[in-house]
């Protein structure tokens, strides 16, 4: 694991490794122009003391400070240019990817951590991929090279080194997982801060109301503390790894000192040889600060990129689904017609059958409802339409094809689909609106703003459709929320819409309206709602009744009454007055929208 998470942390470093060498030897020159320059100082003193003229020496030293200079500027900013870059490429394959993943795989993590690993883990592979990884690799060399050069001088006492070496190797050896194992803790503390945040700021009205902010702040210092600790424990183990890096020179020294000192003494090497050995020692501290360093660094990134991973290496909906096909609409249809056929679904393998042998068939055009008690499955029928799960058994049909057969992008656009708690999305009116189908023409905004109602609220407001609606639509009533996500879908001019509670937050009179424009969609487009409130339905030309997963009675709203239990108790909760057949005149059906027939 450990391996394969460095292997993909050098993967992330690969593409910028032109940056990164370039960075590296320009780094180094100008290293050496600063080396140059004492040769140069002290050949311009000689000069001087010669009195010969000294404009050659005065010309170089300039260079040397002025390209020294810029070397090591360039130098600095190629890595850190290429560092960046290796932060971008992971974030842009982070949020390339997230909006693709299954809806399955995104519900199972709070989005505050999903955050966290787009902003603040990627950030921490911006030192491991570049500056960690060049110290690691240049330490790592020059270590080789100086340990070759000391064998060359004097194999027992390279062995000898070489001992201390490893043995001193061996303990950072186990002292590095542990880093990484901290800083991996530290990020997930950090995710959940995130997702507790996420929580806090997204039911801000709730916890106030509920008196909950102490409650929320203590768990969120939890999680800072967490991260915290985790930190510390990284720290400490980060200081127990960098210890060592002196702890090997001083080792050595000690032992070259005794056993060199010995060898000279029974003639065995000679003073000259020891000199050179201790000198390569004194010259040791470097790389082998460098690579301790460096090794420390990328335990950090390690632990990144793991967390980075378990997105990436999500299945994605293409992964998963496949190009599927783009059947051929029949163009005479007025919508989509669809099918369940035995659907059997659970949102978790280990939990209870959600739908439990639902069948049922839909025609083109018209209005169908879905009514049941709260919990029978009916909004998850519309999840499984929109393929943002499959089901575990049966077959669900659009136009005669299986869900998993369609391209599921061209699935999507075959529906318009109004969710139960109808989000808006932060921005403008206009964006909301034109969110599904931004190539929709003025024409085509006026005609659905007139269609659902929402002209004269756009009339009033100061800046017309280019007003903000806040985070969520927050600035926008429930009502409207559902109007402006009703038009919506409606601009995508979809051929089965799917409505879900769409009338739930409406006043009578606007449910009343909505009910006509419905009805109005419905005879050009196969229109499906979910509705609790059955005032809302009494028109529909067919009516579902479903009850614990499966559709238990389909019928009008009439022969239901006549025939369904369920129904019957349902429309007597909701004052339909079954014994009678009556139906308040606020709900009567818009003319034109004969129940049993096309309309
Ligand atoms: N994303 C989900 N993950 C896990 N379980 C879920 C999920 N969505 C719904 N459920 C469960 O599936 C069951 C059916 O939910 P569904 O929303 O389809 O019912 P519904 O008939 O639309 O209810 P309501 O009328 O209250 O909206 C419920 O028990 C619910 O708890």
């Amino acid at each position: 694991m450990q391996d394969s998470a460095f292997r993909t942390l050098l993967r992330h470093a690969r593409p910028h490794r032109r940056g990164l060498v370039t960075g590296a030897l320009l780094a180094a020159a100008g290293s050496v122009a600063g080396l140059a320059q004492p040769l140069v100082a002290k050949s311009f003193v000689e000069a001087l003391a010669a009195d010969a003229p000294v404009t050659r020496q005065m010309l170089l030293l300039a260079l040397l400070i002025a390209g020294g200079a810029l070397a090591a500027a360039l130098g600095m900013y190629a890595v850190e240019r290429s560092a960046e870059s290796v932060v971008l490429g992971a974030r842009r394959r982070l949020v390339g990817r997230l909006p693709r993943l299954r809806v399955a795989e995104l519900e199972r993590r709070p989005p505050g951590d999903l955050i966290s690993r787009v902003t603040a883990d990627s950030t921490l592979l911006r030192e491991a991929a570049t500056s960690n990884l060049v110290d690691t690799l240049v330490g790592a060399v020059t270590l080789a090279g100086m340990l070759g050069l000391m064998a060359w001088l004097d194999g027992v006492l390279f062995l000898a080194v070489l001992g201390v070496v490893l043995a001193v190797g061996s303990c950072t050896a186990v002292v590095m997982p542990r880093i990484s194992r901290a800083g991996q803790e530290a990020q997930a503390a950090l995710g959940e801060l995130g997702s507790g945040l996420e929580r806090l700021l997204g039911a801000i009205r709730t916890v106030k109301a509920n008196g909950a902010e102490h409650r929320e702040i203590r768990s969120l210092e939890q999680a800072a503390d967490s991260a915290w600790r985790s930190g510390v424990r990284a720290a400490g183990w980060t200081a127990v790894a960098g210890t060592s890096s002196g702890l090997v020179v001083q080792l050595a020294f000690l032992t070259v000192l005794g056993l060199g000192g010995a060898r000279v003494a029974s003639g065995a090497m000679d003073v000259a040889s020891l000199i050179g050995f201790l000198l390569y020692l004194f010259y040791l501290v470097g790389p082998v600060a460098q690579l301790a360093g460096g090794v420390g660094g990328l335990q950090a990134g390690v632990a990144a990129v793991r967390r980075i991973h378990e997105v990436l290496d999500l299945e994605t909906e293409e992964d998963a689904y496949g190009p599927g096909r783009v059947p051929e609409a029949d163009p005479d249809a007025m919508g989509a017609a669809l099918a369940f056929d035995d659907v059997v679904f659970r949102y978790r393998e280990d939990g209870p059958a959600v739908l439990d042998g639902a069948s049922f068939e839909v025609p083109s055009g018209g209005l169908t409802a879905v009514v049941g008690p709260s919990g029978a499955g009916k909004s998850t029928l519309f999840a499984l339409l929109e393929r943002f799960y499959d089901a575990e058994h049966g077959s669900i049909r659009v136009d005669g094809h299986d869900v998993r057969d369609w391209d599921p992008a061209e699935l999507r656009r075959t529906i318009g689909y109004v969710e139960q708690d109808a989000p808006a999305l932060a921005g403008s009116l206009r964006d909301n609106l034109l969110f599904a189908a931004p190539g929709a023409t003025d024409a085509d905004l006026e005609r659905v703003l007139h269609q659902v109602g929402l002209r004269p609220l756009v009339d009033n407001l100061p800046e017309g459709l280019d007003t903000r609606v806040g985070h969520r639509g927050s600035a926008l009533s429930g009502g409207q929320r559902q109007r402006v996500a009703i038009a919506r879908a409606l601009l995508r001019r979809p051929r089965l819409l799917l409505l879900d509670e769409a009338t739930s937050q409406l006043d009578a009179l606007s449910e009343a309206e909505l009910k006509d424009v419905v009805s109005r969609i419905a005879r050009s487009t196969t229109v499906l709602v979910v509705a609790h409130r059955l005032s809302t339905v009494v028109g529909a030309r067919r009516i579902l009744v479903m009850e614990n997963g499966r559709v238990r009675a389909v019928g009008s709203h009439s022969d239901l009454l006549r025939d369904d239990s369920l129904y019957r108790r349902l429309a007597a909760t909701q004052g339909l007055a079954p014994e009678t057949g009556h139906v308040p005149a606020l709900v009567s059906r818009p003319s034109g929208d004969r129940p049993h027939e096309p309309a």
